[in-house]
């Protein structure tokens, strides 16, 4: 089994203060290793959104570590957070998050353009990744004008243009009908499968959830299943047998103890409050904002707040 790509430890995430203070994730400890395929399962409200979104070095926890390929980054400053997200990963959200008034290949070049990618270069990879995506007819086209199983093909060549080692998508398939949502899904196990891309997935579709390798189940903030799929337990148990070491290794003295039942995550009570100032909670508006900017390569939490 592979490295740990992400790796969390005591993961905490509490939104509001005094009367309004929401604890939305208790003190989660787990990895994710590279190339596996990973659905994030949970009744609406269970923390599957504010997990991934710590994940993705979207958002900050209020306590904890996430760590990217063994490196810390909670306490990285926003710009350099903002570089590693850009660089490491790709986003394909239910929304899609393309400019409709942009082409396709405007579309999906934007995070080449924003890292400074001169025009012909970005043209030139633009174009090979549409054509994995079968897309690349429909280069000119305004992004308006498509389907939504093309929009969302696009979306993936847009995740897919900086070479992503983890791509993160919250309910692809959730503005697509049955067939639509299975050709999607074809693409992203595809690249999944034959790329070793890493794939975290939220999802409430369990069809979708079923094709991954391992399913974490949410309830109340916490990590209450840890499953693989039947074919690959074996190897799951491998991961298990490593984690205690991994997570010991990576942060001395500050692990907590696993759980009896899967070995790989712990649920430990959040601080009575934040030791230092937590930032800012994000409003839904800003959350969409992030995930839109995010989408397009150029996310970054500005001013006070985020990842300080
Ligand atoms: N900015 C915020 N301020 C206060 N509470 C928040 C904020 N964002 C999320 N929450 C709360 O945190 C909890 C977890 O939200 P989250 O969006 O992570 O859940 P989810 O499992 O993804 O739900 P869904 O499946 O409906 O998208 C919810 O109770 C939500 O109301």
């Amino acid at each position: 089994m592979s490295t740990p790509v992400l790796e969390t430890e005591n993961l905490v995430k509490i939104y509001g203060r005094g009367p309004s203070r929401f604890d939305a994730l208790k003190g989660l400890t787990f990895e994710i290793h590279r190339g596996e395929s990973v659905a994030i399962v949970g009744k609406s409200g269970s923390g599957k959104s504010t997990l991934m979104h710590l994940l993705a070095l979207l958002d900050a926890p209020t306590a904890g570590v996430v760590a990217l390929d063994g490196r810390p980054v909670t306490q990285l400053k926003p710009a350099a957070v903002s570089d590693l997200r850009n660089e490491a990963f790709g986003f394909v959200f239910q929304q899609f998050f393309l400019n409709a008034q942009q082409t396709v290949l405007e579309n999906v070049t934007l995070p080449l353009k924003i890292a400074g990618v001169p025009r012909a270069e970005r043209r030139r990879r633009g174009l090979e990744v549409l054509r994995q995506l079968e897309m690349d007819s429909k280069a000119g086209n305004k992004a308006n004008d498509l389907s939504g199983g093309q929009k969302q093909r696009v979306c993936i060549a847009r995740a897919l243009i900086n070479d992503p080692s983890v791509i993160f998508a919250d309910e692809p398939t959730g503005n697509l009908d049955s067939a639509t949502s299975r050709v999607v899904e074809d693409i992203l196990f595809g690249l999944h499968r034959e790329r070793g891309i890493t794939l975290v997935i939220v999802t409430h579709d369990d069809d979708l959830a079923a094709r991954c390798q391992r399913r974490l189940s949410m309830q109340d903030g916490r990590i209450i299943g840890d499953d693989a799929a039947p074919e690959t337990a074996a190897a799951s148990a491998s991961v298990t047998e490593t984690a205690t070491a991994t997570a010991t290794g990576l942060y001395p003295g500050r692990h907590t103890p696993s759980s009896p039942a899967t070995g790989r995550h712990a649920a430990v009570p959040p601080p009575a409050e934040p030791e230092a100032p937590a930032p800012p909670p994000l409003s839904r508006r800003e959350r969409r904002r992030l995930e839109s900017e995010a989408a397009a390569g150029r996310a970054d939490r500005r001013g006070e707040g985020g990842h300080a």
